[in-house]
């Protein structure tokens, strides 16, 4: 099957194609969703930060209009990415996944790291420029390690003060400087729930767009310890067996994708797919 949205550096001088616009609250939408001719999105009265061209949709160039505030759009309203996530077809959510990563790089790098001057687009590559000391910044991507934990018939699950009540989810952290997927693993297990794993396999990535996780997806199995949760990051933490549940993170996380294939494999049903 061919891929209907696909990313690329597109020229903003060019005329004609699709648009959005992402403000403080979002993206705009109405009834037909968050793309608009871009040509009317432009003649509208937005205050434009920049512009970005990020790829084809089923063929059609996409741009990006990144906002400096809020806006009013009769007919239309704003809307978060989370909800889209939960609400919109796939290929919706990952234009938008895509733009939102975009538009918030390069809003953070208007200004040059080094010496604090004002940077430029360059022209056909993803990459903002400053001229005085020839440095390129590009777009920031965070690795995140996620794991599920188990012990037979078991899963570990946590809890976060973030989370919707009742949900629980796989433990997750961001990888630090010199460390490496395993060594970051090992280390928020240790941190978060104070046991100890064996046994790590990889099993899958997903891009997480709040704002530019690179989630890498493992599984463990339990080798020693007694949970001991972190004081702060987690409310609670506690064994699962696969029969008795609690409320799951959204059926497109990755964290959810680890849960639902271990209870697959474990109870002999089909597995699912993991969400891109
Ligand atoms: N897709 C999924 O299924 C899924 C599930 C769980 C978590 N996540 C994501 O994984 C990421 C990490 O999870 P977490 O919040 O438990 O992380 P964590 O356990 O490392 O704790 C968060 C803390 O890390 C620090 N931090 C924030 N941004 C950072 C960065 N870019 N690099 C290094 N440290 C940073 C901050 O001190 C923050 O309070 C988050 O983006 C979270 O949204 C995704
Ligand atoms: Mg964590
Ligand atoms: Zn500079």
């Amino acid at each position: 099957m061919i891929a209907r949205w696909s990313t690329a550096v597109l020229d903003t001088d060019l005329p004609g194609g699709w648009a959005v616009a992402r403000g403080p609250e979002g993206f705009l939408y109405d009834d037909n969703g968050a793309l608009f001719p871009r040509h009317w999105l432009k003649s509208q009265d937005l205050p434009v930060l920049a512009e970005h061209g990020i790829g084809h949709l089923d063929g059609e160039p996409v741009y990006l209009l990144e906002l400096s505030g809020r806006a009013d759009v009769q007919g239309c309203g704003w809307k978060g990415l989370r909800a889209f996530m939960l609400e919109s077809d796939h290929t919706l959510y990952k234009v938008l996944g895509y733009a939102a990563q975009i538009g918030t790089w390069a809003r953070e790098h208007r200004f040059c790291g080094s010496c604090g001057k004002p940077t430029v687009q360059v022209p056909l590559e993803r990459a903002m420029y400053c001229q005085g000391c020839d440095l390129r910044a590009y777009p920031r991507i965070s690795p995140s390690m996620i794991v599920l934990i188990t012990r037979g018939d078991e899963i570990l699950l946590a809890r976060s003060p973030r989370f919707v009540t009742g949900v629980y989810s796989t433990l997750a952290g961001f990888a630090e400087p010199g460390e490496s997927a395993e060594d970051c693993l090992v280390r928020e297990v240790r941190e978060e729930v104070s046991i100890e794993v064996r046994n790590i396999q990889y099993v899958g990535s997903q891009c997480w767009p709040f704002p530019h996780s690179m989630m890498l997806g493992f599984h463990a199995e339990y080798a020693s310890g007694e949970i001991l949760p972190q004081e702060d990051e987690i409310e609670d933490a506690q064994w699962f067996n696969v029969h008795a549940l609690p409320p799951l993170p959204a059926s497109r996380s990755i964290a959810r994708y680890l849960i639902d294939l271990y209870v697959a494999r474990r109870l002999g049903h089909a597995e699912p797919v993991l969400p891109g």
